[in-house]
């Protein structure tokens, strides 16, 4: 599937950047374009493969090339001041040779988190392409602001793309970590889940068979609309270089056998692993089971099992199943894409914090008014001095 990235804030930027070395990594050819979008000028210097005219500051008249400061309003609004500057570089983009835009922003900042949703809808309303965004929640401990900002980001982000991909930093980050070491392997395990589901649907088809492989359309209608979460599952395998591969063939009954329990086992446990976020699966409403790995493991009862297992898991009639052949590789896997899941934890947990926020506020503005009132009002002892 071919891919329009757009990098927006730090978090985005940084991923769309680690996006682009995977892709390279591993052949994908799933990123068509890559852009970043940032009010921070150290931010975008910082950047290493999203190439430099592809980098676009916003807001400089307003803040001066400092970022917004966690300010998710400033955010928006630098966003819609400056969306032709945007623009400028999406009409750099080879349109028709892009399946969909992806957006990618953490959403406790305020750059990404006010700005993404603003240039989904300014993208869907130009572009006939689906537009998907990619956000990061951020860590619990990173304080009431960021929380605050990801409840109110949510919402409007969630409205604005055709799709949401979530992944939930506080789900991945390990105790006694650095900061910054946290987030670069935190931003592997990102571009290795998405950047496998997107390079499933780039394999052309006359290179394997054809019925079995995954393509765009599958991951597009799967991606269809609301919240997703994905699943991944690997294990090691002999690798299927030509001598092993004749020894692969003459035990071929007994490896049939193993390799569809082996292929049935990586889709459970990639459904009931860690997902990039947690979720009740049996609310999702749609799925999408990608087996990857070298051509011959990829067993297909053990993928049907495996998708027929999913559709029991989710009461759902609408999940896809396919391959990714991965020739030369000594992993096989499992990605489980899980759409249009409602049964999210967190995502309750994020608005409960953004109502109470609200009636804080208000009864912080109330008092605040309150005080200013009885401040000002001195019993008439100032008016009679004058
Ligand atoms: N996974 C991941 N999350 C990150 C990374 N950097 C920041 N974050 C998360 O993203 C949130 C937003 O941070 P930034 O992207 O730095 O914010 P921004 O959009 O640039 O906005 P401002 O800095 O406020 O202008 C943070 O609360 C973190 O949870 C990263 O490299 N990887």
């Amino acid at each position: 599937m071919k891919l329009a990235l757009i990098g927006f804030g730090q978090a985005g930027g940084k991923i769309v950047d680690e996006f682009l070395a995977y892709d390279e990594a591993i052949d994908g050819g799933f990123v068509e374009t890559a852009i970043a979008v940032n009010s921070a000028t150290t931010d975008l210097h910082g950047l290493e493969r999203i190439p430099k005219r592809n980098r676009v500051l916003i807001g400089q008249a307003r803040v001066k090339g400092h970022g917004v400061g966690a300010d998710n309003e400033l955010g928006a609004e630098v966003t819609e001041e400056d969306i032709s500057e945007v623009q400028g570089a999406i009409d750099r983009i080879p349109i028709h040779e892009i399946d969909a835009f992806l957006i990618v922003a953490g959403m406790g900042g305020g750059t990404g988190s006010g700005g993404a949703p603003v240039l989904a809808t300014h993208l869907k309303r130009i572009y006939t392409q689906p537009v998907f965004g990619l956000g990061v929640l951020p860590a619990t401990d990173e304080g009431g602001i960021y929380t605050l900002n990801a409840a109110r980001s949510f919402q409007t982000f969630v409205r604005e793309v055709d799709n949401l991909l979530v992944f939930d930093n506080e789900v991945w980050r390990d105790a006694g970590e650095t900061v910054a070491g946290g987030y670069d392997r935190i931003n592997k395990e990102i571009v290795e889940r998405f950047g496998l589901l997107f390079a499933a649907g780039e394999v052309h088809h006359d290179d394997h068979v054809a019925e079995s492989v995954v393509d765009s359309s599958e991951i597009i209608n799967t991606l269809e609309g609301g919240v997703s979460t994905i699943g991944y599952a690997r294990e090691t395998v002999d690798n299927a270089d030509d001598g092993l591969l004749s020894t692969f063939r003459e035990t071929e009954t007994f490896d049939e056998g193993t390799a569809t329990n082996r292929m049935t086992s990586l889709v459970r446990k990639a459904t009931l692993g860690r997902l990039t976020l947690p979720c009740d699966v049996a609310s999702a409403d749609r799925g999408l089971v990608v087996s990857t790995g070298p051509p011959e493991h990829l067993n297909r009862k053990g993928v049907e099992r495996g998708r027929q297992w999913l559709e029991d898991e989710t009461g759902s009639m609408e999940i896809r199943g396919g391959d990714y052949p991965r020739p030369n590789q000594d992993e096989v896997g499992a990605i489980v894409l899980l759409s249009g899941v409602t049964d999210v934890p967190r995502i309750d947990q994020l608005q409960q914090v953004a109502i109470e926020a609200q009636d804080t506020t208000e009864m912080v503005q109330a008092r605040a008014e309150e005080d200013l009132t009885s401040l000002v009002d001195t019993g008439g002892e100032l008016d009679a001095l004058f």
